[in-house]
């Protein structure tokens, strides 16, 4: 049974929708020329984590990623269960569980989103009885100008803002108010921001990125409103929680721009060169033991000796991507589960790749030989 089960999963396209809009650089960048912006400005890969979405229309299995497996689509929730050890390996499951312990998604915001928290792991155990938070890192793909203004981010409070402040904005909703208290960060492609549960922020309009988390939706936020003045579900404001919780799940860290760089914005570090190409750590352990990334630059052919599941995605140029003889094409925004069972692989550049691979928790990053 390992055997059928270990190679390479193409995943099917994930959209989702949020209470923000965007989107149409994700559908460009998989090759659909004038798309436009929508309520489904969010793509999640080889997801098994469910969206939510109180107060929307019912979409079953929202969130969840489907995948060619067997002759037919399935769920790829499902195809972890049917084959867990093969999917995920022993010693993942024995720590995580059948869960992946992470998320991967692409996020194209046309404007500003909410401001807004994510549980860190004490505060998702006490009150969501989770063992997972929603710490966060972004690795910007591109930026554009959107709603008429110039892309940035809003990161972690300025110094000097009190919970009572916080919570006066809040019931005031003084938007303007809220927006002043965060540092304000311009993105440029290959930044990497590491978004730990407890710090403010919102994602800016204009911001295309690849986001990777752990595996909840648990967002709670301080703004009230979308863009367009329509109020949010009270549930996907404080969760469930009430206002007093949602106030204690910010941390209230002040930080200058300077501090906020140097806890926030990572910096690469290269684990292997050569003439082939080259890999580079975006995200290890030294900044959150939650997941890694690291980014793939394949000028010919690199070799993987892989020790457990993993994530792959194409973000520029073409290739194969080779498994037990058979090579399968790779094109910008070709994406990929490599089960655990999945224990050598080649990349082909033609002329060259450009690609990511996200790694669940306890994960031993796999470098070229
Ligand atoms: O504001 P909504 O629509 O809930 O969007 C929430 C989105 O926020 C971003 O900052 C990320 O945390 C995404 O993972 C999340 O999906």
């Amino acid at each position: 049974m390992a055997n059928t089960f270990s190679q390479p999963l193409e995943v099917l396209p994930t959209r989702v929708r949020r209470t923000y809009r965007g989107g149409s650089l994700i559908d460009r960048w998989h090759g659909v020329p004038n798309a436009d912006d929508s309520d489904r400005p969010e793509e999640w890969l080889a997801s098994v984590t469910r969206a939510v979405n109180p107060g929307f229309p019912p979409i079953e299995n929202e969130g969840l990623s489907r995948v060619q497996f067997g002759g037919k689509e399935q769920l790829l929730l499902d195809v972890f269960e049917a084959a867990e050890e093969a999917m995920l390996g022993s010693k993942h499951i024995k720590q995580y569980g059948r869960q992946l312990g992470m998320l991967a998604k692409l996020i194209d915001s046309s404007e500003r989103l909410s401001i807004q928290v994510h549980p860190d792991k004490p505060f998702a155990k006490r009150y969501f009885h989770s063992d997972y938070g929603k710490t966060e890192c972004w690795y910007i793909l591109g930026t554009r100008r959107g709603n008429g203004q110039e892309p940035y981010l809003l990161m972690g409070f300025r110094p000097g803002i009190t919970k009572e402040y916080w919570h006066k904005l809040y019931v005031e909703q003084d938007i303007e108010g809220m927006v002043a208290c965060l540092n304000k960060v311009t993105p440029k492609p290959g930044d990497t921001f590491f978004i730990p549960g407890g710090l403010p922020h919102a994602i800016g309009p204009g911001c295309f990125l690849l986001e990777i988390q752990e595996p909840t939706d648990y967002t709670l936020r301080s703004e009230c409103t979308r863009q367009d003045g329509t109020p949010i579900p009270e549930q996907l404001i404080h969760q469930g929680l009430g206002e007093k919780l949602l106030m204690e799940c910010f941390h209230y860290v002040g930080m200058t721009e300077e501090q906020l760089d140097a806890r926030c914005r990572l910096q690469p570090k290269t684990l292997f060169y050569s003439m082939d190409g080259s890999c580079t750590l975006l995200v290890g352990e030294d900044v959150t033991p939650c997941f890694s990334i690291q980014r793939i630059i394949c000028n010919q052919v690199l070799d993987f000796k892989p020790t457990g599941a993993s994530i792959l995605v194409v973000l520029e140029g073409e290739g194969e991507l080779l498994f037990n003889q058979t090579g399968i094409a790779l094109v910008k925004g070709s994406r990929f589960f490599l089960p655990a069972g999945v224990k050598h692989f080649t990349l082909h550049g033609k002329p060259q790749l450009d690609c990511i691979r996200c790694y669940p928790p306890g994960a031993v990053l796999d470098v070229p030989e």
